[in-house]
């Protein structure tokens, strides 16, 4: 018997506004066997930014890890457009997924440009998102600050016009300032039809960009809603549900 393989649309072929782009269902995952979210539920659909909100340890990083299939479901499922089968990081890539993990991707030993060049998209891209990276792009990126170091990693992500992005902590140890500036891109990408799970501590400023929002509490959702019913509450929402895992 002969099988078709169903063919995986690659990431040239744009989502349609509204589609839903990742969708996680019944999600439970962790690590060597030992569950750090549970039964997560959450939908993203193309130009639309969700945030996942919660404390150090709330399980934020390992849900951007199974959706990007790091880390394998332990029960319930993943899927892409649609495509539920398992899937390792590369191949996410080859469906259009851009990730930005925690660690600051970007390579110091490097010129800006030549970071740039290691994109799979164009230089002329990435600073079309962060036209004031130009000026920089000769000196070696450990000599850039952190913010241009994340501005850099974001817009050479973004060059290769991926249809999901999913950002770990796009803000950790920045000012405000550069945060609301790599958010802004982010939205505006979002605003292009880009499907944004969007991880971060910091609570106002990611209800300012996101369309909704998700808070994990001990690897578990305590709190969905949209963003705008949300943003007049965002000291208490920090108060509650970010202020550790002890209680
Ligand atoms: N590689 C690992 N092996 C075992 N346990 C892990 C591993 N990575 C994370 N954990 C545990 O899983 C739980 C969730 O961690 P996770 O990193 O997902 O949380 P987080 O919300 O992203 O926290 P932070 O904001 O500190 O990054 C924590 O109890 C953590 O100790």
């Amino acid at each position: 018997m002969t099988t078709t393989a169903r063919p995986e649309r690659t990431a040239a072929e744009p989502a349609r506004a509204g589609e839903v782009v990742v969708e996680a269902h019944g999600l439970t995952a962790g690590y060597a066997g030992t569950p750090a979210v549970h039964e997560v539920d959450l939908e993203v659909r193309a130009g639309e930014v969700v945030a996942l909100l919660g404390a150090n340890g709330a399980g934020k990083t390992t849900t951007l890890l199974a959706l990007a299939g790091e880390v394998t479901p332990i029960a319930g499922s993943v899927a892409f457009h649609g495509d539920a089968r398992r899937r390792r990081l590369h191949q996410r890539a080859r469906q259009g997924l851009g990730f930005l993990t925690e660690e600051r991707c970007v390579f110091m030993g490097l010129t800006g440009w030549q970071n740039l060049r290691l994109g799979r998209g164009r230089p002329e891209d990435a600073l079309a998102h962060f036209p004031e990276l130009e000026e920089h792009l000769h000196k070696k990126v450990g000599l850039l600050s952190g913010g241009q170091q994340q501005m850099l990693a974001l817009g050479r992500v973004l060059a290769a016009r991926p249809r999901v992005l999913l950002a770990d902590e796009l803000s950790l140890g920045l000012a405000p300032m550069v945060v609301e500036r790599l958010l802004a891109a982010v939205r505006s990408a979002a605003d292009d039809g880009l499907a944004v799970v969007l991880v971060e501590q910091h609570v106002r400023q990611a209800l300012a960009v996101a369309d909704r929002v998700h808070v994990l509490r001990r690897g578990r959702v305590v709190l969905s809603g949209a963003a705008a019913d949300l943003r007049a509450d965002a000291a208490g929402i920090a108060a509650h549900y970010l202020t550790g895992e002890a209680s």
